[in-house]
């Protein structure tokens, strides 16, 4: 689905990413993990082009999502609005489908508020949708679920899980959180500080779509550990 060879990418001065190689799956789930600042954002805003970099990207798609870390949220359009804008913006009109995922994201009655009026969980959910409907084969998550209580992320996740996995769709996901990683993804690159590049290669080999089941598997903990002893190595 993604292939990265050799990415450099530099902001003036600052070299923020140093030959980094990666491939994302098809129906995968790839977790970014890494220390603050090292360079996640830049490294998927370049896989998307968003960008100038070095090095040789291949997307095998053009149905891709990005979900960008801080909620683009529109609050003087409507739920509805909000979410069918990438339809809006290609022209399109918003179609039945706008409809049927209003209603799986849990946002059915909602549909003429304005994102201010809705819960953090709901904010996020309807962020995930606005990204499904600009294309769901490739979803680039950059830390959808920052700004929620523990109990509403594990909720979000478990249900992202299940969405992910019912549309077929292939993900990088960028976390801060070494749990939702393995909790949600297929494999999980772990980041080295700035400039970045690939410490370590982490295989998660429990059914998907993930429940809360998995959390008592003591696979579960010894992955997390891992992660997070290789993480602390680096500070
Ligand atoms: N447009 C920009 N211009 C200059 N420097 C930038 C720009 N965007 C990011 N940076 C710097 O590049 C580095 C990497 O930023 P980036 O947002 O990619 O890291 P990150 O790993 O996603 O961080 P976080 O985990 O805190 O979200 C940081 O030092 C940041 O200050």
């Amino acid at each position: 689905m993604i292939s990265v060879r050799n990415l450099k990418v530099r902001y003036g001065d600052l070299q923020v990413v140093e030959d980094l190689s990666l491939d994302l799956f098809e129906g995968e789930i790839l977790s970014l993990v890494g220390p603050s600042g090292c360079g996640k954002t830049t490294i998927v805003k370049a896989i998307l082009g968003l960008i100038p970099y070095e090095g040789n990207v291949l997307i095998s798609t053009s149905s891709v999502g990005y979900c960008p870390q801080k909620d683009v949220l529109f609050d003087w359009m409507t739920v509805y609005e909000n979410a069918a804008l990438p339809l809006i913006l290609r022209g399109k009109k918003a179609t039945e489908n706008v409809k049927e995922l209003i209603e799986r994201f849990g946002l059915s009655g909602f549909e003429d508020k304005r994102p201010y009026q809705l819960s953090g969980g709901m904010r996020q959910r309807l962020s995930v949708l606005r990204a499904v409907l600009s294309g769901k084969d490739l979803l680039v998550l950059d830390e959808p679920f920052s700004s929620v209580d523990a109990y509403t992320r594990k909720k979000l996740q478990i249900w992202l899980s299940e969405e992910i996995h019912r549309m077929k769709s292939s993900a990088i996901l960028i976390t801060h959180d070494v749990e939702e990683a393995v909790f949600l993804s297929d494999r999980i690159l772990v980041l080295s500080p700035r400039p970045t590049k690939v410490l370590r290669e982490i295989l998660v080999p429990f059914p998907k779509p993930r429940t809360l089941e998995v959390l008592s598997d003591p696979l579960f903990s010894e992955l997390e550990k891992k992660i997070l002893e290789i993480l602390m190595n680096q500070l």
